[in-house]
């Protein structure tokens, strides 16, 4: 049986997708309607159809799941920055705690991971410290700011996000005051012309230090003067104004230059007992209460008695490894950017920290000089960006015969694809943890233990079959539609799922045997042009599949 465009059919939605989707079977194919919630049963018109799924938009609720509630927040519907606004808080940290131990098994190959109950926030709202706002413009020539529509660059505005605090609240009201006034042009993706590319707002919520940094396509606003003025109005704890230069035509937020306009070039914020000073471009947890909840978990995995060197890859300004460093000989950080490995310099010497030395390099480089300069840490903690660690960094941890290794990962597809080498090389799973690090929004951070020595032969079982699975029309490796998001977020192309089966084919990865395939042998297939099998492989690369 085949789906088709604008039918309205019904559906029970029994699951739900890494991105927020609710998803159903219709005719055993595999529907993804937004804004639906497991337990559903709803009618939906079919928008969109692929040939092993589809995409579907909720007309009505039939008979809502017991897990809906009331959404808060004005546009839910159309904001992609929370995605579970529409259901209890238990039921997000289910479907959470769901998707880890989904990806460890599907993807890692673990047929029973030992995974601790989800650990979840006190709070649902006003938990972020960070905003990255992109900037546009309206059809009447008004500011637009807020957060992107799902997998858009559609900015859906917003005048309150309930995720933030109440200091980004008014920083906003005040830029769009000043804007309307002062503001230069705001910059065009397309066009690659103007000036004002984001608001970017940060708050360390112990010391209550703002920070209000404007991503300009140049050097500098016009009225920046004013803007300051404005801003000290309204906001009494503001610490630090800055301008960022960001001339490049691409995604990404941030330039590497900033200039401090008023106040400090750092704030200040507090985290397991010490105090910790931030750039604007250094890495810092975006939720202060639950980073806590985390350090403590990866503490009690890393177990250290007092005389272990560690090893904290991909530190960030150092908060993991200062807050050990009272319980060890010695603490080694490693970082790329050099903001960040400033501050944790800084940070080492404001708390009275002296064990600690702070390597400014690629991870996986300062592995292999570490192995050089024969030193051997005992215990390994990683917190690798999204994309996870790499197989060149893995065998180089492995090659210390550390005692154990602590994996920090903000995407459990990835580490499930990082914890399957590891495993092959003698490090397996002995526990994770996932923590509730961004209530509201589909992502999930997990924290997990690796470590040699006899284990049950049961929980390291590196095997799995795709029969074994209740969404069997996912191939090995990442979906049709992580990969799909994946490429329009990092290269802003869409590609199709015929394009991602034939790169499939040409890179050996087992797709149905008829799947996308042309009905005849002279039907001309559209072939994937060189510039999307290029982001596609990336793709692959990143979910560990080439
Ligand atoms: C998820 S953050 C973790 C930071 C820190 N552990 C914390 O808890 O605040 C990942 C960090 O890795 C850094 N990073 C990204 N790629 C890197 C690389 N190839 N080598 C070293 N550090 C890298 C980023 O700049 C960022 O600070």
């Amino acid at each position: 049986m085949e789906l088709h465009k604008n039918e309205l059919l019904q559906i029970h939605i029994t699951g739900m997708t890494a991105e927020g989707f609710g998803v159903g079977r219709i005719h055993g194919i595999a529907v993804f309607v937004p804004l639906t919630a497991p337990g559903d049963i709803a009618e939906i018109r079919i928008v969109k159809t692929e040939k092993r799924f589809a995409y579907g938009r909720l007309e009505k609720l039939i008979t809502p799941s017991q897990d809906r509630t009331e959404p808060d927040c004005p546009v839910f519907a159309q904001c992609g920055g929370c995605c579970y606004r529409h259901i209890s808080y238990a039921a997000e940290l289910r479907i959470k705690e769901e998707r880890v131990r989904d990806a460890l098994t599907r993807i890692g190959g673990l047929s029973d991971p030992q995974l601790k109950p989800i650990l979840g926030a006190d709070s649902r709202d006003g938990y972020r410290n960070k905003a990255l706002l992109p900037l546009g413009q309206g059809k009447a020539g008004a500011l637009q700011m807020g957060f992107y529509a799902v997998n858009s660059h559609r900015i859906v505005n917003c005048e309150a996000c309930a995720l933030q605090p109440e200091e980004f609240r008014l920083a906003m009201n005040v830029f769009r005051r000043w804007a309307e006034q002062y503001g230069d042009p705001v910059y065009d993706e397309a066009s690659h012309s103007g000036t004002m590319r984001r608001l970017y707002l940060r708050k360390g919520e112990i010391t209550g230090e703002i920070m209000v940094c404007v991503v300009v396509n140049g050097n500098g606003l016009h009225h920046e003067a004013e803007l300051t003025r404005m801003l000290k109005e309204a906001l009494p704890t503001l610490a630090s104004v800055v301008i960022n230069s960001n001339r490049e035509r691409t995604n990404v937020a941030l330039g590497k230059k900033c200039r401090t306009v008023y106040g400090s070039s750092t704030i200040r914020d507090q985290l397991c007992g010490l105090e910790f000073h931030i750039s604007p471009l250094s890495f810092y947890q975006v939720n202060r209460g639950q980073a806590e909840r985390l350090y403590l978990q990866a503490a009690e995995y890393a177990a250290l008695t007092g005389a272990e060197t560690l090893l904290d890859l991909y530190c960030g300004t150092g908060t993991i490894g200062l807050s050990m460093a009272h319980r060890i000989q010695k603490l080694i950080g490693v970082e790329i950017v050099p903001e960040a490995i400033e501050n944790a310099k800084k940070n080492a010497e404001s708390n009275g920290i002296h064990n600690a030395e702070f390597l400014c390099r690629d991870a996986a480089q300062a592995a292999k000089l570490l192995a050089e300069r024969g030193e051997f840490p005992d215990v390994v903690i990683l917190d690798p960006p999204r994309k996870g660690c790499g197989a060149d960094l893995i065998d180089t941890v492995v090659s210390f015969d550390p005692k154990r290794i602590v994996y920090v990962s903000c995407d459990p597809a990835t580490l499930a694809r990082d914890l399957k080498q590891f495993a092959r090389l003698g490090y397996p799973l002995i526990e994770a943890a996932p923590v509730d690090m961004f209530p509201g929004t589909s992502h999930v951070e997990t924290v997990v233990l690796l470590s040699k020595g006899e284990v049950d032969s049961k929980k390291i079982r590196v095997e799995f079959s795709l029969e074994d699975m209740d969404m069997s029309e996912f191939q090995d490796g990442a979906t049709y539609p992580q990969i799909k998001e994946y490429v329009l977020e990092h290269t802003g192309l869409k590609v199709s799922n015929l394009y991602i089966s034939q790169i499939k084919r040409k890179c050996g990865i087992g797709v149905g045997k008829n799947y996308n395939l042309p009905k005849s042998e002279d039907s001309r297939q559209p072939q994937c042009p060189q510039e999307k099998e290029k982001a596609i492989r990336e793709a692959f690369k990143y979910f560990g599949m080439i």
